[in-house]
């Protein structure tokens, strides 16, 4: 059987990754999100919880023993050895759920939706292509506050922990530019993205 396409996704945040996938999806990828992975890892009963608790403590903890993101997004994005602590915790547990997903899939194409790809030098060799989704700062504060009420200086704190636009844009071998919410823009992105890619 031909091993399939490996795609990676990635984007800032806000830059419209997600809505990406979901169209690749739609087009028959099977998308593999990291930071749905992450997400439950921090959980009630999560698989990082045990060491979030013991490193950083119960007041970082919700009261069914969740994650409290809030928090711990305040505290790691204002704190690069804090977030390098979070990372070591809950990145290996992503790296093994990421191969597991990876093993199970039988479709012509996995997009790997990963928000620090570029970020990651272990990425690039894994995949045969990498599609950026670009977007203005101010678009990626502006989406970010309609999606999520956060604040500008919320948002340009997690801005200022990932690689500069200028290094997503030099690691691509794709780019998607994404600044207006044009959705049917992007459905036909999408589009020629799975007829490129065998789905
Ligand atoms: C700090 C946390 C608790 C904040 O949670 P919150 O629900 O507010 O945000 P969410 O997880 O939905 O992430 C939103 C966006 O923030 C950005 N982001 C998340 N983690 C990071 C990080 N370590 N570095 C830079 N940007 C990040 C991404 O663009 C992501 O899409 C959470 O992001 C987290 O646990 N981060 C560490 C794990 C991680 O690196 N995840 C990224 C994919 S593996
Ligand atoms: N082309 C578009 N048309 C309409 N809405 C869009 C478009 N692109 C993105 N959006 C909206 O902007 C918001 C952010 O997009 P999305 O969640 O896909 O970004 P993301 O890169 O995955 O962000 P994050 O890094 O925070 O996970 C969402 O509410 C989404 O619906």
């Amino acid at each position: 059987m031909k091993s399939p396409a490996r795609l990676g996704l990635t984007g800032g945040i806000g830059s419209g990754k997600s809505t990406m996938a979901r169209l690749l999806q739609a087009e028959g990828a099977d998308v593999i999100d990291a930071d749905a992975i992450s997400r439950r890892t921090t959980e009630a009963g999560g698989k990082a919880m045990p060491a979030i608790e013991k490193t950083f403590g119960r007041a970082f903890l919700a009261a069914d023993g969740a994650l409290d993101r809030q928090r711990m997004r305040d505290h790691v994005f204002a704190n690069p050895d804090a977030r390098h602590t979070l990372e070591r915790i809950i990145h290996p547990l992503v790296g093994d759920e990421i191969r597991q997903q990876t093993e199970a899939s039988i479709s012509p194409c996995i997009v790997f939706d990963v928000p620090l790809l570029v970020e990651s030098p272990h990425w690039r060799p894994q995949l045969d292509r990498v599609l950026v989704i670009d977007c203005s700062p101010a678009t990626q504060i502006r989406r970010v506050n309609a999606r999520s009420g956060w604040d500008a200086a919320t948002t340009e704190a997690v801005m200022r922990n990932q690689s500069p636009r200028a290094w997503r844009l030099a690691a691509a071998d794709i780019v998607v530019f994404n600044d207006t919410d044009d959705i049917a823009l992007l459905e036909r992105a999408a589009k020629a993205l799975a007829m490129r890619f065998g789905l």
